[in-house]
């Protein structure tokens, strides 16, 4: 039996004012800060460790993992940034309030750009400043690499080949993993390794910087996962980001 264990980044500046994030690379609030640490805390109390650690290139969820595996005393474990990891792009939404633009057009339309599998968000124009074509993080990809939104089955499309290619093959050679990343790159992952239906995963929130466990067998099929905070905290915290998304 292999265990890997996912995390979202801890609270962010735009998720604390309730901004769509997507690739706008945003910092942890202090709270982010100590759910990071709180991660870190949780886990070494369980007894995990790591050999290696996968994250995104955005500093909300790099932080994260730094500061969860420094609570652990494990900075030397190698990290591999993947911008495959990515958050999911969010087209021209980016930094606009959730609840204004749920107030504009409506909680149901939200919902559909925020959850539905393949309803992308309005794309940004080629030539507004928040396209990424010239962001040195991403020089080595061509433009078609570069999205301008993203769908939930667009994100699944360039987190499923890092699994494949790279991840999976590491958990068969025995390497214990921590992946940081971002509530929908998330969604992506657990979406394929689940199996999850297109309808379903509208309904699947990740709540910030907790601990996901993953049991898998030989085959690297799930066996159960479990958060390994507190259940209630973790509801209630699920519960607040399926809200996010709706006029007040
Ligand atoms: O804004 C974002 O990029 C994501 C994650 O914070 O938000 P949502 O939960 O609305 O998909």
């Amino acid at each position: 039996m292999y265990k890997i264990v996912f995390m979202r980044h801890g609270e962010s500046t735009w998720n604390l004012s309730n901004r769509f994030t997507g690739w706008t690379d945003v910092d942890l609030t202090e709270k982010g800060i100590n759910e990071a640490k709180a991660a870190g805390k949780v886990l070494k109390e369980s007894g995990f460790t790591f050999d290696l650690a996968y994250t995104s290139v955005l500093k909300r969820a790099v932080r994260t993992l730094w500061l969860a595996l420094d609570e652990m005393d494990m900075m030397y474990v190698p990290i591999k940034n993947d911008w495959r990891l990515n958050e999911r792009h969010y087209g021209a939404l980016q930094g606009l309030d959730k609840g204004e633009t749920a107030a504009k057009y409506g909680d149901e339309q939200v919902l559909v750009w925020r959850r539905s599998y393949d309803t992308p968000p309005p794309a940004l124009e080629v030539s507004d400043d928040r396209v990424s074509y010239n962001d040195p993080r991403y020089a080595g990809l061509s433009k078609e690499q570069i999205p301008l939104t993203e769908c939930l089955k667009d994100t699944v499309a360039r987190v499923v080949p890092v699994w494949d290619e790279d991840i999976a093959p590491a958990i068969r050679a025995g390497k214990k993993i921590i992946i940081s990343a971002h509530g929908n790159s998330l969604r992506a992952l657990i979406k394929m390794l689940d199996g999850i239906s297109d309808n379903d995963i509208v309904g699947l929130n990740i709540p910030n910087g907790q601990p996901l466990v993953y049991e898998l067998d030989a085959d690297l099929k799930p066996i159960r996962h479990y958060y390994l905070g507190d259940a209630d905290a973790i509801a209630a915290a699920q519960a607040a980001v399926a809200n996010q998304g709706k006029a007040k």
